[in-house]
C-alpha cells in the first residue's frame, strides 16, 4: 500500500482560497497512491484561532467540494486533514474528512480532544464524541486528530473497533516536536499498528510548525519521517504487517480492562 502525506505549509501571507487550490493540486498529482494524507486544520491553520469562525465551512463547505473532487480525479483515497466545521446549530468543530477513490465520503470525524486549556479550540469549538474507524480496501484506519495522540484509551478504542493503521492529522508546534515523535511511535508499538502522522510546516498565529510527519510500523521503527518545510512524504507498507505482529507478539491479548475506572 503506498501513502503519501502531504506536509503543507500553512503561511499567513497565503489566502485561505489560494492554498485549497495548491492543495487540491497537489492531491491530484498523487495518483497512483493508495492513500493521501492532509494535516489538520490546514486551510485556516490549527493556532489561528481568531479566524476559525470567519472561515467555518459546512460539511459539505468549498474544502469538501474540491477535495472530493480531487480524491476522484487522482483515484487515491484521501484523508482530507480537518476544516473548521459549522454545524447547522452553529457551533464549530474540528472536523476530519475521508474520501473514497471516487469521491464519496467515507467519514467524518469531530476531534475528541480540543487543545488550549482555557483558551482556542477548547473554547471556540465542540467536541466530538464518537470514535470513527473507516474501512479502505487495504486496512481499517482509525482517525485521530493533534492533541488526541496524547490519550491512549482513544487509539484503544479504535483498535478495539478493528482499527489496524492509524491516520493522525495535526498543526503540531515545533516547540513539542519531541513529544510528536514519541507519540506517534508509542501509539504505534503499544497498539501494534501502523501511525500515519501528517503535521503541517510554515509559521502561523507567530507558532513554528513542527513539520516531521512520520510514518510508523507496528513494531515502532519509523519507516519515513520528513523534514521541517513542506514536503510530500510517500511510503510503502504492507498492512498485513499488523495481524502478523500481533499474532507473534500478542500482548494486545494479555489486556485488563477497566483499569482507567477507580475500582472499589
Ligand atoms: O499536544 C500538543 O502538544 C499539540 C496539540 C495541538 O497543537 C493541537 O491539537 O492542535
Amino acid at each position: 500500500m503506498r501513502a503519501s502525506l502531504l506536509q503543507v505549509a500553512v503561511n499567513e501571507d497565503e489566502p485561505v482560497e489560494s492554498r485549497r487550490r495548491r492543495v487540491a493540486a497537489l492531491v491530484r498529482d498523487q495518483a497512483g497512491a493508495d492513500l493521501v494524507v492532509l494535516p489538520e486544520l490546514w486551510t485556516t491553520g490549527a493556532f489561528a484561532y481568531e479566524g476559525f469562525g470567519a472561515e467555518a465551512e459546512p460539511l459539505q463547505g468549498p474544502t469538501y467540494e474540491a477535495m472530493a473532487k480531487a480524491a476522484s480525479e487522482a483515484g487515491v483515497w484521501l484523508h482530507a486533514g480537518s476544516v473548521p466545521e459549522r454545524d447547522p446549530d452553529g457551533t464549530l468543530y474540528n472536523t476530519s474528512l475521508v474520501f473514497s477513490s471516487s469521491g464519496e465520503l467515507a467519514a467524518s470525524y469531530r476531534k475528541i480532544h480540543r487543545f488550549g486549556f482555557d483558551k482556542g479550540e477548547a473554547v471556540l469549538m465542540g467536541a466530538g464524541e464518537e470514535l470513527v474507524t473507516v474501512r479502505l480496501p487495504d486496512t481499517v484506519v482509525g482517525v485521530a486528530t493533534c492533541y488526541d495522540l496524547r490519550f491512549p484509551e482513544l487509539f484503544r478504542g479504535l483498535v478495539d473497533a478493528g482499527a489496524e493503521t492509524f491516520v493522525v492529522p495535526a498543526g503540531w508546534p515545533e516547540r513539542r516536536r519531541a513529544h510528536w515523535t514519541l507519540l506517534a511511535r508509542a501509539r504505534a508499538v503499544e497498539n501494534q499498528a501502523f501511525v500515519l502522522a501528517c503535521g503541517t510546516a510554515g509559521t502561523h498565529a507567530g507558532v513554528p510548525q513542527a513539520g516531521h510527519s512520520v510514518v510508523v510500523d507496528p513494531w515502532g521503527e519509523v519507516l519515513a519521517e520528513a523534514g521541517p518545510g513542506e514536503e510530500i512524504l510517500t511510503v510503502d507498507f504492507d498492512p498485513a504487517t499488523v495481524a502478523g505482529t500481533r499474532d507473534r507478539f500478542p500482548a494486545l491479548k494479555d489486556r485488563v480492562l477497566g483499569l482507567d475506572r477507580p475500582r472499589r
